[in-house]
């Protein structure tokens, strides 16, 4: 079980856990350099989600490596299925467990961290958790996806993905001590504003395509054939 606590090392054994510890470290050079310098290190767990609103999401170019952006590609038919990477893991149904934040959460968290930086009694730099400190399996993430979008998401067991930790969730309690922050939407939600951001996306690439073939056929109108 690899939990991140506040102040423990970054797992060092993958690409991105090694760039976010060196960047920490990085900080940490500047701040030595010159000490009149404040740093807060943020670090997020999975943030997901979109905006209430469904304005504002995320939609990755290409093949999404992620989880939940890739069960969206699913949905929606750009892909055929999710492959589950490892159902022999020890957890409660064998796949991986992982935080899940909604990313209005990691925005607010932003924000208190913007106030402590402005509070003339705060120097140095100080690193802090952004999670839920609760996990959710792979598992529970496709099952809460289908449950609220009413789809069902075809899915294929294959081997784990290299690299991959059993298991990784915050524990924020400094950031609620120090920051006055705490996520407060749960994975329900997060899902929720996903779909809701999809069904925008799909509505807003109808009216795309539509406006194509209307200034196509102006286009064919002018020149004949197109
Ligand atoms: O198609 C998929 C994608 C992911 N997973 C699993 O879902 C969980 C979450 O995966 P992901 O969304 O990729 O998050 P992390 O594994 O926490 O990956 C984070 O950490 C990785 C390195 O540690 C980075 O490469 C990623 O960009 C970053 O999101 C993991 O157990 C994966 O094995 C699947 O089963 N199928």
């Amino acid at each position: 079980m690899v939990t991140f606590f506040n102040y423990t090392p970054t797992y060092l054994d993958h690409v991105f856990s090694s760039t976010v510890y060196l960047c920490l470290l990085f900080c940490i050079i500047i701040f030595c350099s010159q000490q009149s310098w404040k740093i807060l290190l943020l670090r997020y767990f999975n943030p997901v989600g979109a905006h209430e609103s469904g304005r504002i999401g995320d939609d990755p170019k290409g093949v999404p490596a992620q989880l939940i952006p890739f069960i969206c590609h699913v949905a929606v038919g750009r892909q055929r299925e999710v492959q589950v990477f490892g159902n022999d893991y020890d957890t409660r149904d064998g796949t991986a467990i992982r935080d899940y934040i909604h990313i209005v959460d990691v925005a607010s968290g932003h924000l208190n961290a913007l106030n402590k930086l402005l509070d003339t009694g705060f120097s140095g730099w100080k690193a802090y958790n952004l999670g839920t400190g609760k996990g959710h399996t792979v598992m529970e993430i496709l099952e809460t996806f289908e449950k609220v979008s009413g789809k069902t998401i075809p899915r294929h067991v294959v081997a784990r993905r290299s690299g991959d930790a059993v298991a990784a969730y915050a524990d924020p309690i400094l950031a609620e001590k120090e920051l006055g922050w705490k996520a407060t939407r749960g994975l329900l939600e997060m899902c929720k504003c996903h779909c809701g951001y999809l069904e925008m996306l799909q509505r807003d690439c109808w009216k795309c395509v539509s406006v194509t073939v209307v200034i196509l056929k102006s286009y064919k109108g002018i020149v004949g054939n197109v």
